[in-house]
């Protein structure tokens, strides 16, 4: 009954999924919007800490998972306010680069167990799934250059939504840890397709089968981190070295740097027919375009 009850509603939800959103705001898998309507209302009694978004006149946002009382654990409010976020950032014309980090010196601890416990049953449980596996899609495919900023632990969902950013940045003595065999699962936000396609298929088998902490030397061993944040060589705090990182790969009018994401995302995840249709068509919206116009008159040189 359960399997065939959950099989009705992934079919609901899933039978006429997008590959790429078409429009902004709208979920990666288009379905039933009662279907939504009532996991929002489901997530809406398990309140707790909040998911703060700061955007700067830079061009960078600045996302923090806060519920230090619960190692920064997602509350169903928490999940509900993260999708809230992600939809401003995919209209955010002037926005470049994104930065996601915990509250209080640590990441995040997963999914908030009081609300696992509730929402233990089957159907509830693939709901939660869908909704956070459709909003985490969605935060990597958002046309920011994005990274997750680890401090302290990154666990079980958490550690997922390290890989639903396009690089991660270490500090000296975080961990990231795929806890969820030891609790009697495997990561349902996404965080394991994922995984096999940051570290490959072998690491991401190891990494989820042993559960194992992940320091920030071995993940970049491996490629799950794209950098271990220097301890205290500059006075700069975590996250002004993880802007200054990422402003690496963020100069330059904001248009650009996101028709450069974009033109990845599709590289990354349509047929080579379709991504070649989308990169034409992305060519096409900065060609001839204001920052095009200006490097030609400057006739620049890329010394
Ligand atoms: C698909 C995602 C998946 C799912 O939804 O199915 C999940 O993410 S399930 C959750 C996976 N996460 C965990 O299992 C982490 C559980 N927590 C811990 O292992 C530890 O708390 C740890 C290692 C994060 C930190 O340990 P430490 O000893 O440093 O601190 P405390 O354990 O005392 O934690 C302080 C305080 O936070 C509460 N806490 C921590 N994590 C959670 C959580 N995920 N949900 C709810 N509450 C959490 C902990 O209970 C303590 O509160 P207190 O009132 O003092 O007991």
């Amino acid at each position: 009954m359960v399997l065939r009850c959950v099989g009705h509603l992934h079919q609901l939800l899933y039978r006429n999924a997008s590959r790429i959103p078409r429009q902004r705001g709208k979920a990666v898998y288009s379905g039933a919007s009662e279907v939504w309507n009532e996991i929002k209302k489901k997530l809406q009694a398990f309140p707790g800490g909040s998911v703060d978004l700061i955007k700067k006149e830079s061009g960078i946002a600045v996302l923090t998972i806060n519920n230090p009382d619960r190692m920064n654990a997602f509350s169903g409010t928490m999940m509900l306010e993260l999708q809230d976020h992600v939809t401003q950032l995919e209209a955010w014309t002037n926005g470049k680069g994104l930065i996601v980090t915990g509250a209080a010196g640590t990441f995040c601890s997963g999914s908030d167990l009081n609300a696992v416990r509730a929402l233990s049953n089957s159907e509830d449980g693939i709901k939660m799934c869908m909704f956070m596996q459709d909003t985490l899609t969605r935060l990597l495919r958002l046309p920011l250059i994005s990274v997750a900023l680890v401090e302290g632990r990154a666990l079980g969902g958490g550690a997922e939504v390290t890989t639903a950013c396009d690089f991660r940045l270490m500090a000296l003595a975080s961990e990231i840890q795929f806890v969820h065999k030891q609790i009697g699962l495997v990561p349902g936000w996404g965080g394991a397709a994922r995984l096999v396609r940051i570290v490959g298929s072998e690491n991401a088998l190891k990494l989820l089968s042993s559960a194992q902490k992940v320091n920030a030397s071995y993940a970049e061993q491996i490629g799950l981190s794209d950098g271990v944040l220097s301890p205290l060589e500059t006075l700069d705090t975590t996250l002004a070295q993880a802007e200054k990182w990422l402003s690496d790969f963020t100069g330059g009018p904001s248009p650009v740097i996101q028709a450069v994401k974009k033109v990845v995302v599709s590289g990354r995840e349509l047929p080579l027919q379709d991504a070649l249709r989308m990169e034409r068509d992305i060519f096409g919206s900065v060609w001839g375009g204001p920052a095009n116009l200006e490097a030609l008159a400057l006739k620049f040189k890329h010394k």
